[in-house]
């Protein structure tokens, strides 16, 4: 069985997914788009504020009639937020508005209702108010032809906002690779459904569908087959029919029931041994024009593959921000076999990084209780506590 290092594995799923993974930008409706990477700058198509309108509920005047207070004015009529246009004020008068309501011409600033004595039909202002006050004026927020958002920006809600404040319906956003994950085990039963001695529960396509969703895909199908070879053959079909990328989970090893590999094997995948643990057996295979990526079942060993060969890649197409490496202190010493890549894994302690339980890539809740990998090279075989290591942020 042939071998490869962490590099060389990685440098060949980079090989077979550099298509899907060449930034493509797409449309889509402004209410789809949270979370979603910006794949264009987008400019403006109309000012903000829209037209000159008023910050308060109060009347609007101008300025120049109030220059000896208290004055009393006739009210000439009321503007409510909503269309209109409202026609001239006429000098030496006042008419009452309201928030967002657009204001006349000839009125320059804005009383507050609460600063005044009103009847119906006149005011009465004490305190006099400088031209502008409460008054917002077209485009001094965002004019047309403004760079609202630029390419790259993951979107929030408040970015939305703005997107549907200009009027904008769609949005160009880079697209996400639709993904498959196919899970294979005859063990394995659906969290829910009765189990019968020897089965268990099927946890790597919740892992993976997880782990794909987080890094920028659109998981698209999830399915489980058991070691049937016509059945998984089939749900690949139709895997392949419907995604970009395929991830499939166990079969890959040297047992008598490995339907990954004995489907795959044939039709031109590559199986063999990484040098790195968890995650030794791995396949990759292009059907369809689809590429397929095989990783080991043991649940640890499925989601360390996802880390090191999968989310880099992924984010960097999807526009996110890459994962940083960083290094911590050991906690407590640690000794990995010769030729292997361990991925151990850790949890952070004060000023460092801890052990999370042992090796074994069964181990499902150490993984949950650790929150990084520690990255010990292939030659490396002890560490003491107060070294440095390499920890990939999980
Ligand atoms: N003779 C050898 N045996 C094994 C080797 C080897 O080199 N020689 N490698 C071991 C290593 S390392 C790994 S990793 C596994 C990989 O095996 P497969 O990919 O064929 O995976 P399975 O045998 O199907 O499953 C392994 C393990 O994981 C459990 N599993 C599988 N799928 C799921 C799932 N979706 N959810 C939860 N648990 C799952 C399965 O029940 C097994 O316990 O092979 C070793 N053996
Ligand atoms: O490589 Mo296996 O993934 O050690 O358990």
């Amino acid at each position: 069985m042939t071998s490869r290092s962490v590099e060389e594995h990685s440098a060949e799923v980079q090989r077979l997914l550099a298509p899907l993974l060449a930034p493509t930008v797409e449309d889509v409706a402004v209410t789809e788009a949270l979370g979603r990477v910006l794949g264009a700058d987008v400019r403006s198509p109309l000012d903000l504020p829209l037209f000159r309108n008023s910050q308060m509920d109060g009347f609007a005047v101008a300025a120049s009639s109030l220059a000896a207070v208290p004055v009393t004015l006739p009210v000439t009529g009321t503007i409510a937020a909503g269309p209109a246009e409202p026609a001239p004020l006429a000098p030496g008068s006042a008419v009452r508005i309201m928030t967002g309501a657009v204001i006349p011409a000839g009125a320059d600033a804005i009383v507050p209702v609460e600063d005044t004595d009103a009847t119906e039909d006149s005011v009465t202002i004490r305190v006099p108010r400088r031209a502008g006050e409460y008054v917002r004026e077209a485009g001094t927020d965002v004019r047309t032809g403004d760079l609202l958002l630029a390419a790259g920006t993951a979107l929030g809600a408040r970015h939305l906002s703005l997107f549907a404040a200009v009027g904008l319906a769609t949005v160009p956003v880079l697209r996400r690779p639709r993904a498959a994950v196919i899970a294979t085990g005859a063990e394995l039963v659906r969290a829910g459904e009765p189990l019968r001695p020897g089965q268990i529960y099927e946890s790597n396509s919740v892992a993976l569908a997880a782990s794909l969703t987080a890094n920028g895909a659109d998981v698209v199908f999830v399915d489980r087959s058991d070691d049937d070879l016509a059945v998984f053959g089939e749900i690949l079909r139709r895997a392949t029919a419907s995604a970009d990328l395929v991830i499939t989970s166990g079969g890959v090893s040297m047992g008598d029931f490995e339907v990954v590999r004995e489907v795959l094997t044939p039709l031109g995948g590559w199986f063999g041994h990484t040098t790195m643990q968890p995650g030794g057996p791995q396949g990759l295979a292009e059907i369809d024009g689809v590429p397929v990526l095989n990783f080991p079942g043991n649940p640890v060993s499925t989601m360390v593959s996802f880390e090191v060969f999968v989310r880099p890649l992924l984010r960097r197409s999807a526009g996110l921000p890459a994962v940083p490496r960083e290094d911590l202190v050991l906690a407590e010493p640690i000794t990995s076999i010769p030729g292997r890549r361990q991925f151990l894994r850790g949890r952070r302690v004060d000023g460092g990084v801890a052990l999370e339980s042992g090796p074994g890539s069964h181990l499902v809740g150490a993984l949950a209780r650790a929150d990084v990998l520690i990255d010990i090279p292939e030659n490396v075989t002890t560490m003491k506590a107060g070294d440095n290591v390499r920890v990939w942020p999980l």
